[in-house]
């Protein structure tokens, strides 16, 4: 490994990367950076207009990222220590490749590359995979207001989103290990051993 353990939680919305990234940091006693949602001032007038507020959103989640990933890189990564994130900076080209267009989406794709090129990427990536009902339900059982009017095919499209950014991602870094989790069948909210054996893995990767 280039650095220090840099692992990172990834998967489409309420596929459950906040909840296992917390669960491994308290599990193998690292510290979590989490994603900031709450004080987002676009994120519902985002999901009311797309095409009107992705260009602020995004902008607000890539600058927002940016200072985690900075301060992250400082904290952790430049003193040899171990960190867990629920988020790739990745995500960020993900998303705005799908909400952004036409010159928006040209000037975005530029300012993610100069912002975040040069800093330390996550080297373990743990991305959950999840099926359409999968995600709808964990996004009810979330119950976040906003989410509410998330259109099942926004989710379809980001589900094929991701699987195409991470297998882009593993030509691309093939140094990166990037460990596949069945949402759908692997459930290491409800069954304690499906949690262990991910803890386990995640432990191996790390030595
Ligand atoms: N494996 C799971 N089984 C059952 N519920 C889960 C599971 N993973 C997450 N959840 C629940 O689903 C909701 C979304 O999870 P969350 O971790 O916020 O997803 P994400 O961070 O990927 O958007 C939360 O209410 C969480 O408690
Ligand atoms: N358009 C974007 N939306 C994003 C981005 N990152 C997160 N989100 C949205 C999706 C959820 O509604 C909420 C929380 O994300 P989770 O994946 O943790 O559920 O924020 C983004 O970069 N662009």
């Amino acid at each position: 490994m280039k650095h220090a353990p840099f692992i990172a939680v990834e998967g489409p919305i309420g596929a459950g990367k906040t909840t296992l990234a917390t669960m491994l940091a308290t599990e193998l006693q690292l510290p979590v950076i989490k994603e900031i949602v709450d004080e987002n001032p676009f994120l519902d007038k985002f999901y009311q207009n797309m095409d009107d507020w992705s260009f602020q959103l995004e902008m607000f989640f890539l600058c927002n990222r940016f200072k985690q990933l900075e301060d992250t890189t400082v904290q952790y990564i430049d003193q040899g220590k171990p960190v867990i994130s629920d988020y790739h900076i990745y995500k960020n080209l993900i998303f705005g490749e799908r909400t952004l267009k036409g010159s928006k989406r040209d000037k975005y794709r530029e300012i993610y590359h100069i912002l975040t090129d040069d800093f330390p990427k996550p080297n373990i990536i743990l991305y959950i995979r999840a099926d359409l009902d999968t995600l709808l339900a964990r996004i009810a059982k979330r119950a976040r207001t906003f989410e509410e009017i998330i259109a099942p095919a926004y989710l379809e499209q980001l589900i094929e989103d991701y699987d195409d950014a991470m297998a882009s991602l593993a030509l691309r870094e093939p140094s990166t290990v990037i460990v596949t989790i069945d949402g759908n069948q692997v459930d290491f909210v409800e069954n304690p051993e499906d949690f262990t054996a991910i803890a386990e893995q995640v432990k191996e990767l790390m030595k």
